[in-house]
């Protein structure tokens, strides 16, 4: 402020004049750009704290709902048996009785049908709302995709295994006729075994695809450990599912977090695994052969697999996902380098003789470090050498991830 009020000279000259006028031209410039730079910097801190606003009003909202929510008092669930008229339904509640209930003018009265899930009123047990369906698979974290865009030809090496489980899995739902007519029960269920990261998911996957088949997924650990009390229904309602989108291809990660061999089952812990694993029993059992759900579990552990799942008529094929071999591991390098630009000296062949060991999930991370080493340098294609700095990089990354989790062990 002192330069821009400073006094002009008494006697002038106009020389004098036109420097102090061009000195202060300059300041008030300079001034300018300063109030201008400050007003850039407020505004930007206005939009935050209006965003910030805007955030701790909708978590304000959010608790408030969540306060009603806990405020509120519980509801009764019942299943509707009969619906009399528009207002007046006979429902079944959880705990056994039948009553005849009001409902709500709310509710739209094409939605209560028998066998529909309801929530009632403690007091008057008037239905309130109406639930979904209970297996809405993406309330259980299952995976239902429609049909899998992965194909026979997405997966490197593994012919045979692929042959066998065609014959095992596809065969049955496209030419079901076969079996009829030379009288043979199809299997039920296939199980996949070998180490991680070797295409299970994928083969799985691809015969889904290959089949036009849902596909449903769930990880048998979570069956236990996410829904404790639920593995045994979540199992059942997984199979109505399956039926009800057939045909349906059931694939089952880690079953050996289920299907594991146990003495004695003495915590709760392993009777509610015990518990799922008798339901998994009773609904493979309970199925018709002939039907178009078939079952593929994968497993790392089949050594500590119960004896009762490989019985005849549950999962009666089992095959083997091994590590790729040379020729595997090259063939999985020409899947994941497809829609790559490759440089002319990129010897994919010597690569996998490099990668000896390399399981198809790690040889796939190798491409796209690769790809990562190219962009970094401002390469538009992807050098042999890039390849091999991506197999030191994830060899040393696999090295400290190990160290790290065996040394974190060794102290647990
Ligand atoms: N044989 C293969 N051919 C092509 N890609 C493969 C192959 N094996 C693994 N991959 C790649 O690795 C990813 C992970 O493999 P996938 O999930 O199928 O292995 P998995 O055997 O089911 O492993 P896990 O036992 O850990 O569940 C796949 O999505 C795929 O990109």
């Amino acid at each position: 402020m002192g330069d821009i009020a400073r006094q002009a000279p008494d006697k002038d000259t106009g020389e004098d004049i036109y420097q102090y006028l061009l000195e202060r031209i300059t300041t008030l410039e300079n001034r300018n750009l300063e109030l201008r730079e400050q007003f850039r910097q407020m505004e930007s801190e206005k939009r935050y704290v209006e965003t910030q606003k805007i955030r701790y009003e909708r978590e304000l909202r959010k608790l408030k709902s969540e306060i009603e929510q806990l405020r509120s008092p519980p509801l009764v669930i019942g299943t509707v048996t009969d619906v009399i008229d528009n207002s007046r339904v006979i429902v079944r509640s959880s705990a056994g009785p039948r009553f005849l209930v009001r409902t709500s003018q709310l509710i739209d009265p094409d939605l209560l049908k028998p066998g529909v899930r309801c929530t009632l009123n403690q007091q008057s047990l008037a239905i309130v709302d109406v639930l979904p369906t209970s297996y809405d698979a993406q309330i259980y974290g299952m995976e239902l995709v429609e049909s899998p865009k992965e194909t026979y030809e997405n997966i490197g090496g593994l012919g045979p295994q692929i042959e066998e489980i065609r014959e095992a899995v596809e065969l049955p739902l496209t030419k079901p006729h076969l079996f009829e007519k030379v009288g043979i029960a199809p299997p039920k269920g296939v199980l996949l075994y070998g180490p991680p990261g070797t295409g299970k998911t994928l083969l799985a996957r691809a015969v889904a695809h290959q089949t036009n088949a849902h596909f449903l997924r769930v990880v048998g650990s979570e069956l236990v450990q996410k829904y404790i009390g639920e593995g045994a229904r979540l199992v059942r309602e997984l199979f109505d599912l399956a039926k009800q989108k057939a045909p349906s291809i059931i694939f089952i990660d880690e079953i050996d977090a289920i299907g594991a061999h146990r003495n004695d089952s003495t915590t709760s812990g392993d009777r509610e695994v015990q518990r799922t694993l008798m339901q998994l029993l009773a609904e493979m059992d309970g199925f018709d052969n002939r039907g178009d759900v078939k079952i593929i579990a994968a497993t790392n552990r089949i050594d500590i697999l119960d004896r009762a799942l490989l019985r005849p008529g549950r999962f009666d094929r089992m095959i083997e996902i091994p590590l790729p071999d040379l020729e595997g591991r090259l063939a999985i390098l020409k899947i994941h380098t497809m829609n790559m630009s490759l440089g002319e000296d990129v010897n994919l062949a010597e690569v996998a003789r490099l990668t000896e060991g390399k399981n198809g999930a790690e040889l796939r991370a190798i491409c796209m470090e690769a790809g990562m080493f190219a962009i970094r340098m401002e390469h538009e294609t992807v050098s042999h050498e890039d390849f091999i700095k991506a197999i030191e990089k994830l060899s040393t990354d696999f090295d400290r991830h190990h160290f790290h989790t065996s040394f974190g062990e060794m102290f647990a």
